[in-house]
């Protein structure tokens, strides 16, 4: 589950590490940084020390090459501004003092310039995962806060912080909204209605199915009640699951009104003291407004005590701005995002709950009725950081 994120984030923990501990050697050997023979350095020298100058704006890590150029250039008039820029950066400005002053003492520091190169790619392996834009910024701003600046004593290793880092940005978005199910559910008055929302095919009659089996577990028995009345084939599909765990179904004629099945699911359910009534609706109609239109009836007609929009993992960005959608239209109070088992982005796992500002509940990890799991967030994070290992 979500492989390819978690590799990225590690790929992002060693590049930090490495340029944490480049900055430490520099802080550590002044003395290599400057070489006095380079100071008589002759013409066929300064040719070379320009060439490597070269090298260096290809690539910022070599910090001796730009200590090396920064130094011939100072005595090369010929030489363009840029370089000696360059060098002065990363061998002799304030920040290098601060950091040798600070190693000095047993502390480590990083600074913004180290931490750009690590932040870019993160960004974009954030967003190459499918992690929503102004979630990859979040996180973004909460990895540099927690980074920059920070002068510690070297009993946190760069990797530790790193990780704190990631964790605290990624317990901050996925954690948005959380509340716990259970309890809910165990406080609320008798029938609850739960109502499903989402478009068809991302396993939203699965999920109902699961859930039913999830309260069964819990001492919770449930009758479910088919609100898409829409769909050819919606009756029999929800029947065959209520057939499977020998549960009550309510369904209507196909085109019949989805609000007054679930309406007799819960008249079902008062009467004969069943504890949760699970609808179903819709996941498509001619037009959005016409589907919006549906749900909003639903909730006058039935006003449900939980709308949960259900949606796949594989979606990825999709199912990030569907669960926008549907919030808007019928204020959700949280997701189940399935299919969790296949997904390796992880981005629609990291971005719904800031997305919407509504958690994510469940995930499904799988086809069996049993394959549902209550969403949390920490222990996702550990997942992701290879921490559960
Ligand atoms: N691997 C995996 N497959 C799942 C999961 N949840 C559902 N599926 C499968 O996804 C397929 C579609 O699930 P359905 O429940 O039929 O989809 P749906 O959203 O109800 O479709 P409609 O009834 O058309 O709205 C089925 O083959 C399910 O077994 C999951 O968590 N993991």
């Amino acid at each position: 589950m979500f492989d390819g994120l978690k590799d990225k984030l590690n790929s992002f923990r060693e590049d930090v590490e490495e340029t944490a501990e480049e900055a430490a050697d520099d802080a550590d050997e002044p003395a290599d940084d400057v070489d006095e023979s380079t100071a008589s350095a002759d013409a066929a020298e300064t040719e070379a020390a320009d060439a490597e100058s070269v090298a260096v704006d290809d690539n910022d890590s070599d910090d001796s090459a730009a200590a090396a150029a920064a130094e011939t250039d100072a005595e090369t008039p010929s030489s363009d501004e840029s370089d000696s820029d360059d060098a002065d950066d990363s061998s002799s400005g304030p920040g290098t003092l601060k950091r040798a002053a600070a190693f000095a003492t047993g502390k480590v520091i990083i600074e913004e310039d180290d931490l750009e190169d690590p932040l870019w790619e993160l960004e974009m392996a954030l967003l190459e995962s499918d992690v929503e834009m102004s979630v990859a910024e979040e996180i973004l701003d909460t990895v540099e806060e927690t980074m920059i600046g920070e002068t510690r004593k070297q009993v946190e290793t760069t990797g530790e912080l790193v990780e704190r880092a990631l964790h605290d940005a990624l317990v901050d978005v996925i954690s948005v909204g959380q509340f716990d199910f259970d309890e809910r559910i165990a406080e609320a008055d008798k029938p609850i209605t739960i109502v499903f929302t989402g478009v068809n095919g991302v396993g939203k009659t699965t999920s109902i199915a699961k859930l039913s089996e999830y309260l069964a577990d819990r001492g919770y028995s449930s009758v479910m009640a088919n609100g898409d009345t829409y769909r050819a084939g919606a009756n029999e599909q929800l029947q065959q699951h209520a057939e499977n765990l020998d549960r009550k179904i309510i369904t209507h004629e196909q085109g019949g009104d989805p609000a007054a099945v679930i309406y007799d699911g819960v008249e079902y359910a008062e009467a004969n003291d069943v504890d949760v009534v699970l609808g179903d609706t819709a996941g498509r109609l001619h037009t959005s407004d016409d589907l919006m239109s549906q749900l909003e009836k639903i909730d006058r007609v039935v006003d449900p005590d939980m709308t949960l929009f259900v949606d796949e993992a594989v979606a990825g960005q999709d199912a990030v701005m569907r669960a926008q959608e549907f919030n808007d239209a019928a204020a959700i109070d949280g997701t189940i995002l399935t299919k969790a088992d296949v997904d390796a982005s992880g981005g629609a796992a990291i971005s719904i709950a800031y997305v919407t500002g509504k958690p994510i509940l469940f995930l499904g990890t799988g086809q069996g009725y049993e394959h549902i799991e209550p969403f949390e967030p920490e222990e996702l994070v550990d997942q992701l950081l290879g921490n559960d290992e």
